[in-house]
């Protein structure tokens, strides 16, 4: 278990990038959902200590991750969001040299550990190809292997999914979820899709503030009776944005869709959905927006 409490990280220019986050997140995969410039980067680099937190703490099991980063080293694995240059090597030889670098002396344990790697990833095949020239799912299949050297228990994959077409992101999810199921794996994302498919727990984090927390489809459920939705016109979509809290829009059938949020029936032949996971966020970022009740705090 991964537990964070109230981690903040303000930048040297003043920019809080994580205000008072705390959270718990266990076994299996966990959905870090939010939008860009939320704060999932640093609380990933964090997490990875590649970056100590302003304050806070932050424990992997009976690891102190900020007190004892190299022992969280030896039990992590991490892709992080922009993985740098892309050396004309082999993908065998990097790996290799990367198994080095992981502390993996022995060149029989290597060996077996490199190539279970490159066939868990599907890249045996490409093996002896040049990492330079792999397309963006190779990459972050490749990407992948070298963070599973060495069998860690907390992987950390950083909007991995970002720019793969939808059968190379189709691959590397289900990847994924084949190394999630026994150790902590967290996956930030600013796309739904990824976390529904997935995860069994997630956070939204906007502004640095951990904005909602759980299970995807209890959340699902609690959101049932505040979306509502209604085909309109083109024309019809200024009105509605500033009569309602709009949540999305979407075409069907050369119509627009919209959701919305509320709390009462909104009439005007609104009609209440069952509201996916889209909803859910779509919403949590409309509330963060919502301006402070500045009368519901005085009072
Ligand atoms: N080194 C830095 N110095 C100053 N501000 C930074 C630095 N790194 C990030 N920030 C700021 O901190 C905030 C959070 O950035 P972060 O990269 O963690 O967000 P993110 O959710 O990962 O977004 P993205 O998906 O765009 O990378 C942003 O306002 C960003 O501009």
């Amino acid at each position: 278990m991964l537990e964070l409490r109230n981690v903040s990280h303000v930048y040297g220019n003043g920019t809080r990038a994580l205000d008072d986050v705390t959270l718990s997140v266990p076994t299996g995969m966990f959905g870090l959902l939010g939008p860009n410039g939320a704060g999932k980067s640093t609380l990933m680099r964090t997490v990875a200590t590649l970056q100590t937190p302003t304050s806070g703490s932050i424990t992997f099991g009976d690891i102190d991750v900020i007190a004892e980063p190299e022992r969280l080293r030896e039990t992590l694995g991490y892709l992080p969001q922009d993985f740098g240059v892309y050396p004309r090597v082999s993908a065998y030889d990097m790996l290799d040299h990367m198994a080095v670098l992981k502390g993996i002396a022995s060149a029989a344990d290597r060996k077996a550990t490199v190539e279970t790697l490159l066939n868990q990833v599907n890249l045996w095949n490409v093996r002896k190809k040049a990492i330079a020239g792999f397309s963006g799912g190779m990459r972050q299949r490749f990407g992948i292997a070298q963070a599973l050297i060495g069998n860690p228990r907390l992987i950390i994959v950083d909007e991995p999914t970002a720019g793969l077409d939808p059968e190379e992101r189709n691959r590397f999810l289900n990847l994924l979820a084949e190394i999630g199921e026994n150790v902590v794996v967290i996956l930030s994302t600013h796309i739904v899709e990824d976390v529904a498919d997935l995860c069994p727990r997630m956070a939204v984090l906007a502004g640095g503030k951990i904005r909602l927390e759980g299970a995807p489809l209890e959340l699902i459920e609690q959101a049932r009776g505040t979306v509502w939705a209604k085909a309109i016109a083109r024309d019809e979509l200024t009105d509605v944005r500033e009569r309602y809290e709009l949540i999305s829009t979407r075409l069907f059938a050369g119509r627009t869709i919209v959701h919305i949020l509320s709390e009462v029936d909104p009439g005007n032949g609104f009609e209440p959905v069952r509201g996916g996971l889209e909803d859910v966020y779509f919403a949590t970022l409309a509330r963060t927006r919502r301006p402070v009740d500045t009368a519901a705090l005085a009072a």
